[in-house]
């Protein structure tokens, strides 16, 4: 054992009293158990031919779990680690599973479960403007229960875990991504193992935690969570491709798994002399690791290497099942007794409350700013598009005068400034939610807020930069393209465009919730702004549409848009007529002739708002069906 692990070294860092030690667990005679799986078996259907069968990818998996234990999955590719992790953590989707899962000697309940355990992924999906500090601070406000933890303990605690993951170098520094330098990638790492450890859970999983780490990233990412496993008493389990000797012999235990069953469980001490009792003597200066995963790995090389390789680990298998079959009657244990029924709620000491529904808003919304004001690219961006459409178009339709060959330009002036309000909205900040989406869905796994908190504070954080954008670009065109220079008309003009703004959020956050994928999403969003915009009013009279079409009417904010814009704009203008041109005396001449009078310019903000709201709805109804943790629970 290293250094790491010392008398000193077990004690320090405990931040839970009345979490009892595995020492202590064995001195009081109290179980220390605290995950134990029985007979897990999961199968997938698969298609052989135009057959469908059931193929099995773990089998009769058992063993358990105690405090303060790291205990590495190792097997090939394909072997059943992820799956088994998943199976463990309650994230399988899809398939059969059978078996039975304890926590605590209890059936688990999904919320608490997830609420009191810890789950890291592979890939370390994080807010890459924020800093390594913001990063957990915002993680501790959203997962530790205001009425357990005053803010002043969520800072401390924020603190040890940068202690503890050695990340006080890098605390002020930004995660990053491919397009601004961050972190280094174990770092990365050890952020996304922080944000899981700020809850001070009973079982950590992580998922091939040192993939695409260099061997010394590896080696510190392990030892760090073998050392706070320690310290707090946390059942460890992690999945793991080919590690070294050095790591291999870090773990207090290991799973080998190959072809969906166990070929070996139990002290990595003890594992050589366990291969070497049953005929596989590891070399003296090989990896044990890189000996057992080549013992079991299938030899794709021939048809007869494959045969022989597989009756090599379907023998490692039964051997171990043998090997495990004495052992439990040479100790005289049973299985543990059959639980049926709900699930059973982690006990009040345990379980972690989620905070109210303001509170997780606050701190979303104060997160989602912190990232809108960083992200200085997308709001130039924004600003740039705004102030250019408004330059060109306003000068294209420069200073419009009062007689009837205007009016077509004031009718194309005020329907670019309706289509204006959805695509420049919609298409980029389309971009920025499908990143935050995805976020969203790592986060919630772990139970962490409310779909509606998230929704809401999406929507409260992209109104605002829209109208401001949005904003620019209307006063601009307004002033260059001399519309009706009327206080009235200008402030109406511009609650049209701000609800035609609206919408479009609205209809943004729709597309990318119920849309799975950004490409797809990019194929939606843009069709359907194209259907509206052909609809708008403009290029076809609202009431000559072929029937079965008219209904789009109801629901195209451009045509709502257009048409308050354009009732606004022409009320109580007359113009001057020049010979061989059609001639509009008036503006209710212009409305009636383009049909667009059929509501009133009221009446037509309103059925903006409630179009807004519609889509909102909507939007939330499918995220929150689509967000739904769809896992199997034994
Ligand atoms: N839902 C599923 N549908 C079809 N096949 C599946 C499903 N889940 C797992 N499998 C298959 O089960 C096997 C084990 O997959 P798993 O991801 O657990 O392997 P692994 O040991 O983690 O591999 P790797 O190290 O390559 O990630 C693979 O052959 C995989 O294709």
């Amino acid at each position: 054992m290293s250094a790491l692990f010392d008398e000193e070294a077990m004690t320090e860092g405990i931040q839970t009293p009345q979490r009892s030690s595995p020492r202590e667990a064995k001195a009081t005679g109290k179980s220390n158990v605290i995950l134990r799986w029985d007979d897990l078996n999961y199968e997938v259907k698969s298609k052989v031919g135009k057959a469908e069968e059931w193929r099995p990818i773990l089998n009769g998996i058992t063993g358990e779990a105690r405090a303060g234990e790291a205990i590495a999955i190792i097997g090939s590719s394909g072997a059943g680690k992820t799956t088994l992790l998943n199976a463990l953590s309650g994230r399988i989707v899809g398939g059969r599973l059978s078996g039975q899962i304890l926590f605590r000697g209890a059936k688990r309940h999904p919320g608490s479960f997830k609420r009191v355990t810890a789950y890291v992924q592979q890939d370390d999906l994080m807010h890459p403007l924020l800093t390594v500090q913001e990063t957990l601070a915002y993680a501790s406000k959203l997962r530790l229960p205001n009425s357990q933890y005053t803010a002043e303990r969520k800072t401390e605690r924020v603190n040890t875990v940068i202690r503890q993951l050695r990340l006080e170098g890098a605390r002020n520094t930004k995660i990053g991504d491919a397009a601004t330098r961050g972190v280094s990638g174990g770092e990365r790492k050890r952020v996304s193992i922080g944000t899981e450890l700020l809850t001070d859970p009973r079982l950590l999983f992580l998922d091939e935690p040192t993939s695409g780490l260099d061997s010394n990233s590896s080696e510190l990412v392990v030892e760090l969570v073998k050392k706070v496993s320690v310290d707090q008493g946390i059942a460890t389990l992690m999945t793991i491709h080919q590690p070294s000797a050095r790591i291999f012999n870090i773990f207090d235990k290991v799973i080998l798994l190959s072809q969906g069953r166990v070929v070996y469980f139990g002290p990595t001490s003890t594992a050589i002399e366990y291969f070497a009792s049953i005929g596989y003597q590891c070399p003296m200066h090989e990896n044990p690791a890189d000996y057992f995963i080549d013992l079991m790995t299938l030899d794709y090389r021939s048809d007869d290497a494959l045969a022989r390789s597989k009756a090599q680990v379907k023998q490692l298998a039964d051997q171990f099942t043998e090997y495990e079959a004495r052992l439990a009657s040479d100790s005289g244990s049973e299985k543990p007794p059959s639980i049926s029924g709900k699930g059973v709620e982690v006990s009040g000491e345990l379980d972690l409350p989620r905070n109210n529904w303001f509170s997780e808003y606050s701190t979303l919304a104060r997160r989602d700013w912190a990232n809108a004001r960083r992200n200085v690219p997308f709001l130039m961006g924004q600003i740039t598009q705004s102030v250019f459409m408004a330059l060109l178009i306003g000068f294209m339709f420069f200073y419009l005068k009062k007689d009837s060959v205007s009016v077509q330009n004031r009718l194309g002036v005020l329907f670019i400034i309706a289509v204006n309000a959805t695509f420049p909205i919609v298409m980029p900040f389309l971009t920025l939610y499908y990143k935050e989406r995805d976020i969203m869905v790592r986060e919630r796994s772990s139970a962490t807020y409310r779909v509606t908190s998230f929704y809401v504070s999406k929507f409260t954080t992209y109104v605002p930069i829209a109208l401001v954008s949005n904003t620019i670009f209307f006063i601009g065109i307004y002033f260059i393209s001399h519309l009706e220079f009327d206080a009235g008309k200008f402030f109406v003009g511009l609650a049209t465009f701000f609800c035609m703004s609206i919408v479009s959020v609205a209809f943004l956050l729709m597309v990318g919730s119920g849309v799975k994928s950004i490409e797809v999403g990019f194929v939606v969003a843009p069709a359907i702004l194209t259907i509206q915009l052909l609809f708008g009013g403009l290029f076809a009279n609202p009431h000559t549409i072929t029937p079965v079409l008219r209904w789009i009417r109801w629901v195209n904010p451009v045509q709502y848009g257009f048409s308050s814009l354009t009732q606004n704009e022409f009320r109580g203008m007359t113009f001057t007529c020049s010979q061989g041109t059609q001639c509009y005396q008036t503006g209710a001449d212009v409305v009636n002739a383009y049909g667009v009078g059929r509501f009133t310019t009221w009446q037509n903000i309103l059925f903006l708002l409630m179009l807004a709201f519609v889509d909102m709805v909507a939007g939330y109804a499918v995220l929150r069906w689509k967000a739904k943790p769809k896992s199997i629970w034994l």
